[in-house]
This record gives structure tokens, sequence and C-alpha cells, in this order.
């Protein structure tokens, strides 16, 4: 199945709280197009001749207004995205993190960014796949996997050892 080259960044700062110290990961409310409504990372599509990173540091600064250094991105997980019902839509994802980042982070177009706590990621207003892998990828635990797709945008199969692109 032919797939559309996607690169997202889940972007973690570290905040003092009454607590104690701890992580937070910068999500934003999608406001347009697929996913639309749902907290996504600052991400999107490569464009011609663009590396995975070029397309992460561009979609960072486009999408949330921050400035991430091509050589503090860390790749977290690869994973394929077949949609059943909506082949075009077929998607292989290169994620990754960075922990140090410019500026403050501001809504765009696509996204309305805020940050949240690693510990307490809302997993129930993302994509039904994100609190399979998110959290522990972000921990430090390459994810390779294929995660299908289906009407109503319903996870229907998960396969947590390769990124197959057909
Ligand atoms: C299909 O399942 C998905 N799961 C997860 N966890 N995240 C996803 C999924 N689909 C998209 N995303 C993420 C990836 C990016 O961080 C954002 C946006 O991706 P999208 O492919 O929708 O990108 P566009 O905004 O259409 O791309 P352009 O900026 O190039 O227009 O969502």
């Amino acid at each position: 199945m032919p797939m559309f080259e996607v690169a997202a960044v889940y972007l973690t700062r570290e905040r003092s709280t009454p607590d104690g110290p701890r992580t937070e990961v910068l999500l934003g409310r999608k406001r347009t197009g697929l996913g639309l409504g749902r907290l996504v990372a600052p991400g999107g599509k490569l464009e011609p001749g663009e590396t995975a990173v070029d397309a992460a540091v561009r979609e960072v600064r486009e999408e949330v207004g921050l400035d991430v250094a091509a050589g503090d991105l860390v790749p977290i997980a690869e994973i394929a995205y077949p949609f059943l019902d909506r082949p075009h839509l077929s998607q292989f994802h290169r994620v990754f993190t960075a922990s140090v980042v410019t500026g403050e982070a501001a809504a765009s177009a696509e996204l309305e960014p805020a940050w949240y706590p690693l510990a307490g990621i809302p997993f129930d207003r993302m994509w039904a796949d994100a609190g399979r892998w998110v959290a522990r990828a972000i921990a430090g635990e390459y994810v390779a996997a294929t995660l299908t797709f289906a009407e109503g945008d319903a996870l229907v199969a998960e396969d947590w050892t390769a990124a197959r692109r057909s």
C-alpha cells in the first residue's frame, strides 16, 4: 500500500511544581484536516526533497512557533498506518522527541498547543493508538509498529514487531 511520509515531534520540558519536578509534553489540538479536534504532536507530511529531520524542524516552527535544532531531535518510533477504508490516507511516520527548544509555544492555523504532564497525557483526546506507545517511546523505548485503521478511525490491527509499508 503506497504511504506518504510524515514527521512528528513530541517536545518535552522539565517543570518544578509544588509536588516536585515533572516532565511535560507539548501536544496541540488539531484545527484542520484529518484528526480534527484531536490532540496530536506537531508534525506533518514531508515536502519534496526533505528528510524527516528537515520536516520535523519545519513543522515544529510552522505549527507551534518553536525552534528546535536538527541535532537535538532523537528518533523514538517508526510507525506505518494503513487505512483500510481510505488507502490514500495511509502514512508512514518517523517520530522524534526533543527537550531543547527555544521560545514560547504559539497557536497556528493547524494547532492549538498546550503542555501536558507526561504522567497524565489525555490519551482519550488523541488517536486510538497513542495510549499504546507514546509514553514508553518518549521514555526511551524505540517503537516500530504497523497500526491499521479502518472505518470510523477505528484501530483494528496492531503489529508491534515492524513498520511495514506493504
Ligand atoms: C493515524 O493515526 C495517528 N496516530 C497518531 N498517534 N498520531 C497521528 C496519526 N495520524 C496523524 N497523527 C499525527 C502526526 C502528526 O504529529 C499530526 C499531523 O499529522 P497529519 O498527517 O494529519 O498531518 P497534516 O497536518 O495533514 O500535514 P501537513 O502539516 O503536511 O498538512 O498528527
